[in-house]
Formats: structure tokens, sequence, C-alpha cells
């Protein structure tokens, strides 16, 4: 039992990526516990993207590994990621606009069951995917919306059914790239709440630029500098960070103080 619940939920070794001559990644170890809620930061181009592409699987790494709860998935379809426990936001574009919330929903749920169930089967699934997509409807907070048309929904609800479709496989670490971009400040700060309650006992990654968002979100934040991890730590760790305030904390909140006026 201790075995397990010391296995960590996601582990990069030793992480590289190179894109032609350029290494991007440049020996990445992190290491997420289960449950545990991670911010990745970092100045722009530092790569962080890349690092969500490595783990998710749209990019091989060049080289080292990614263990999902104790397993390599390093060099692993995304699809083969994702039945493996792995979930990655999906950007708006992949809601169906023209369907009802509940019918994403409910593709969600249905997809995350896999492509080698017949029909058959799809059809024997359909009550339980029904119940499954009315909970994530309740989850994420759109009850009232369930028969409006995705494309008719305001930006933050369609954010929500972007995460309501990325939880609906049961996937235990999630990934979730920007989740409150674009968003008002009152708006940010239910749907970290909602964030919070969606993901409550799995490991949530996300990537970050508002300062604010992540450290009212994360247990820990990884400091993603020129390909490297600069520091992994609390909030308040990372916040009073020399190297970190240097390389970028400190320039970011002077960049952001000195755009509001
Ligand atoms: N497919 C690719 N081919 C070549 N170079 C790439 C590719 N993807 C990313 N890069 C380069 O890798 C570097 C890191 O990019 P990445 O998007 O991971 O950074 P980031 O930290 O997410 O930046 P931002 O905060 O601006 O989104 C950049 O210099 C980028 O140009």
């Amino acid at each position: 039992m201790s075995g397990t619940t010391s296995t960590p939920a996601l582990e990069l070794r030793e992480l590289r990526k190179s894109f032609g001559k350029t290494e991007i990644i440049r020996g990445v170890n992190l290491s997420v516990k289960a449950g545990e809620r991670v911010g990745i930061i970092g100045p722009n181009g530092a790569g962080k993207s890349t690092l969500f592409n490595l783990i998710s699987g749209r990019f091989a790494p060049t080289s080292g590994q990614v263990l999902l709860n104790g397993q390599r998935i390093d060099g692993k379809r995304p699809f083969e990621i994702n039945r493996a426990g792995l979930s990655r936001s999906f950007q708006i574009t992949n809601i169906f606009p023209k369907l009802s919330v509940f019918e994403n929903l409910r593709c969600g749920v249905l997809w995350s069951l896999g492509y080698r169930y017949t029909f058959l089967k799809f059809l024997a699934n359909l009550t339980d995917a029904n119940q499954r997509a009315e909970q994530l409807l309740h989850m994420i907070q759109l009850d009232r919306k369930r028969d409006v048309l995705a494309m008719n929904l305001t930006y933050a609800e369609q954010r929500a059914l972007e995460i309501g479709i990325t939880i609906a496989g049961g996937a235990n670490v999630i990934l979730l790239d920007e989740p409150t971009a674009g968003m008002s400040k009152s708006e940010t700060g239910r749907f970290i709440g909602l964030i919070k309650d969606v993901t409550e006992g799995k490991t949530l990654l996300t990537v970050e630029h508002d300062m604010g968002v992540v450290f009212g979100l994360a247990d820990r934040i990884a400091v993603v500098v020129y390909g490297e991890v600069l520091a992994f730590d609390t909030p308040e760790a990372v916040r009073a960070n020399e190297r970190v305030q240097e390389a970028y904390l400190g320039s970011h909140v002077a960049e952001t103080q000195g755009a509001g006026h």
C-alpha cells in the first residue's frame, strides 16, 4: 500500500527536447505527488508548452523519461497516454459548437470509452454515459445550460465545458493550459474555485501566466526558465526565492505593474 501511495502521479526524468540544433527542454526532473496541484510558470518561450506537449505525447522527447503512476509513457501516442489516465484540456476549438452542453459532455465520456468498443457495447454504455454526463454537467455548474448549444455559451462557460470534457473520462492526472486566460477578474476568481472542486483528489498541472491564479491554485509551483526547472516549491517559498525573483518574478511583477499605469 505504501508503495502505491509513494509512487509519484507524474515524474519527469532528465527530460530533453531539441528542435533541430536547439535544445529547448534541457534536462528537466520533476516529481508530482498524487493529488497535488502544480502550477508551471516562466517567461515567454521558456518551454512550458513544450513540456506539456512532451507529457501529453504530442512530441516525443529527444531523451529522458516520463512516468505516469510509475509507468513509462514517453514515446506513446496521445490517445494511449489518455487511456493510461492523463487528460489534457482540449482547447475550445475542440468543443462541438452545434451540439448542446450535455451532448458535448456525453461525447467526451463516450470518446474516453475507446474506439475498441463495438456498436453494441457502445449502446450498452449509453445509459452510463448519460449518467456520467449529467454528473459532469452539475460539477461544472452548467445545469441550467444543459440544452444550450455550446456556441451560444459565454466564453467562461465554454472554458468550463472544456474542463468538463477533459475530466469526462475519469483521468487522474489533468493538464490545463491557461485555464482562466481571457476571463474577467470576477470570472477568474469563481473559475479557480470551480477548477479546485472538479479536480478534487486528482493531480493537476497548469501552465499559467497569471500570478494571481497560480498562487491561488497551486500547492507547488515549478518555475521554468530557459528549458530548466529553476525552482519547484510552495508558492511562499517560490515567491521568496531570490533566483526566481531575479530570473522571472521580479521583472514579471514590475512588468504587470507597469502595464497597469
Ligand atoms: N514545434 C516546434 N518547432 C520548433 N521550435 C519550437 C516548436 N515548439 C516550440 N518551439 C520553440 O521552443 C521554445 C519554447 O516554446 P514554448 O511554446 O514551449 O514556450 P512557453 O514557455 O510555453 O512560452 P509562452 O509562455 O510564450 O507560451 C520557443 O523558442 C519556441 O519557438
